[in-house]
């Protein structure tokens, strides 16, 4: 008794003042980088702080004292989304930086930054500023990719991937959105009432599940070739020998990267019955299992095709142009390994899934919220297509008018933007250039890049291209800081510029990040997203229909609550949109226009 009395307390004292040290070694690093420094007597990267504290968010919030509560709520992730430029005003700048604050806890030292000087330096430097490890925990279970990937190997994949995605694939995603919204409003159609009909409207609380479908769709018939039709019927029989289908696997396991993907596929298939979750954990068991196996069959078909008589058919999707560049290279340093190529397969998916959906929920909240930017857009998209549903848009024909379409995204994404922060570590101490001079990293830390606080900097984003304004702007907006508002026209620059889009300052908006890690599917999901809205508008205007006894104060109220209540995982989401069958979901109304 008294000996594992002795050897608890010994384990103890070791744990506290490994603590003690590590924190003490990280103020007295903080302090000689002569940045603003928080201290924190914990460690906030710890998995069971990180477990436990996410969920308490709004309780804790609620019953400690205003003053506590600001202070811890930055060890909690995703505190970004919710305090916006806060802690930056209350903390940093009091201590002379604005810009840039440091985290000196029991953990790894963590620079968090708003500074566009910081963003760019750190981003520009791939060597020195790498990938952490836990993203190829989640996002290499299928292989390793250019995301998981540094150095020279992440070098080789970056070169592959950025000549495959070419003006071609982008004609397919326009075309493969523009089929699949179609076919969405088509189903909407079929099942609305005799009176939805009669008053020229379509009601559903799906659309947002319907949204995932369309990107889930596109992604895998530019990614993988593997073309479904919006009625899903090819959707419903498995092959033989699968339970799932393709797109079922797909759907299961992109749904499950933030975390249960990392649990064997043994494991998860023989989850016991008794432990909550087991009909989606045995799910994803199958989906982890099957969705190799459906990518083998994808590849060896394409393989096929490839060596066939129909080999030189006009057929572009990310597949077959990755077979083929791999194949052009004779070199195990330029050409990509099975173990990559499935990785890397898998990661487009998995890359552009959440991220164009969650793009597109957020733009039709919005624009349910503020109805008169759909005016606005109305303009532009009667320019562009008439109004018979049966017209087919021509991509290069529309998509490089469709500025408005492209300002409503950009605007969603400074606002909502769905990667709220990317995070790098040094492997070995680093110079960093800043907007106050060059400070000294030590090894080990984390750089965090904060791009809900840069998407709101009050030096950058007040007041930009008011001339584009329409007339309507600022009615109701009186005494709320123009960056922080809705208002997409800020992106259209004056006619004559030389470009119509407004282009921000370097390092200061980074929906898509920076650097040579830029993402490479930026031009898929700008496509993507302008093909869908401009068919949902094309007849339609959209709004979010009332609950019993509400007028419409309180429904913008409802949408304020919405968006203000989105919850940063992987990317950032409005709680409750998806999954209609266990959340309710959020009604919207289609409603025809002409
Ligand atoms: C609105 C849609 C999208 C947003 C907001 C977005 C955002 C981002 C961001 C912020 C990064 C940089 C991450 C970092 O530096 O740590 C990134 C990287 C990446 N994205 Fe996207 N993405 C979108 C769509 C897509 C699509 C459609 C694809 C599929 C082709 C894709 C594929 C990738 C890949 C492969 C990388 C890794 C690049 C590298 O590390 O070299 N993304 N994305």
């Amino acid at each position: 008794m008294e000996f594992s009395f002795a050897i608890v307390s010994a384990l103890l004292l070791f744990f506290i003042t490994n603590y003690a040290w590590r924190l003490a070694r990280n103020v007295s690093a903080a302090k000689a980088t002569g940045l603003p420094f928080l201290i924190y007597p914990i460690d906030p990267s710890n998995i069971i702080w990180l477990l436990t504290t996410v969920p308490l968010r709004p309780w804790l919030r609620s019953i400690l004292p205003t003053r506590i509560w600001n202070r811890l709520t930055l060890t909690i992730y995703g505190w970004d989304f919710y305090e916006k430029r806060h802690p930056f005003d209350e903390y940093a700048a009091p201590q002379g930086n604005p810009k840039s604050f440091l985290v000196a806890s029991c953990g790894p030292l963590e620079l968090w930054t708003a500074d566009p000087i910081v963003a760019t330096d750190v981003l520009r430097r791939t060597d020195d500023f790498k990938m952490p490890p836990l993203v190829g925990v989640l996002l290499g279970q299928f292989g390793h990719n250019v995301l998981t990937t540094n150095g020279q190997r992440w070098a080789k994949q970056r070169k592959v991937v950025a000549s495959v995605i070419n003006e071609r694939i982008s004609r397919t995603i326009f075309d493969a959105a523009i089929c699949q919204t179609t076919g969405m409003l088509d189903e909407l159609q079929v099942s609305s009432t005799e009176t939805e009909v009669e008053r020229r409207y379509i009601e559903t609380t799906k659309m947002f599940d319907m949204i995932k479908r369309i990107t889930i769709h596109v992604l895998s018939e530019a990614g993988m070739g593997a073309k479904t039709p919006w009625n899903g019927k090819d959707d419903k029989k498995s092959e033989s020998g699968f339970k799932m289908t393709y797109i079922e696997a797909c759907k299961i396991v992109m749904e499950s990267v933030t975390g249960p993907i990392v649990i064997p596929t043994g494991i998860l298939l023989n989850w016991p019955s008794w432990i909550p979750g087991h009909t989606f954990m045995k799910q994803l068991g199958i989906a982890k299992r099957e969705f190799p196996m459906h990518t083998e069959i994808l590849l060896d078909q394409e393989r096929q095709r490839m060596s066939g008589k129909d080999a030189a058919s006009e057929k572009s999707n990310i597949m077959s142009h990755l077979l083929q560049a791999s194949d052009e290279q004779t070199s195990e340093l330029t050409s990509l390994s099975k173990d990559e190529l499935n990785g890397n397969l898998f990661l487009f998916t998995a890359a552009g899934f959440e991220t164009t959906a969650n793009t597109l929920s957020y733009a039709i909240v919005l624009l349910a919220r503020y109805p008169r930017w759909q005016e606005w857009l109305f303009e532009e998209v009667d320019a562009l297509l008439t109004t018979d549903a049966s017209e087919t848009p021509e991509y290069s024909a529309v998509f490089p008018q469709a500025s408005r379409l492209m300002s409503v995204m950009l605007e969603t994404l400074r606002l909502y933007t769905p990667v709220v922060h990317v995070l790098r570590t040094n492997d070995t101490i680093q110079e960093i250039r800043t907007s106050k001079g060059i400070i000294a990293l030590p090894a080990n830390s984390s750089v965090i890049i904060n791009h809900i606080a840069l998407h709101l900097d009050p030096e950058v984003w007040p007041n930009i291209n008011r001339g584009s304004d329409p007339s309507w702007v600022n009615s109701n907006d009186e005494g709320i800081p123009d960056e922080t508002i809705f208002r997409p026209s800020r992106w259209i620059n004056p006619v004559g510029s030389p470009r119509r889009i407004y282009q921000p300052p370097k390092g200061c908006f980074l929906p898509w990040g920076q650097g040579p890690r830029i993402c490479p599917g930026q031009k898929m999901g700008q496509v993507e997203f302008v093909a869908v809205m401009l068919k949902l508008l094309q007849q339609h205007r959209i709004d979010a229909v009332p609950l019993t006894g509400e007028n419409s104060r309180d429904v913008e109220q409802r949408l304020d609550e919405l968006l203000r209540n989105s919850i940063p995982k992987m990317t950032l989401i409005m709680d409750g949109i998806y999954n209609v069958g266990t959340t309710g979901g959020v009604r919207m109304r289609l409603t025809r226009r002409k």
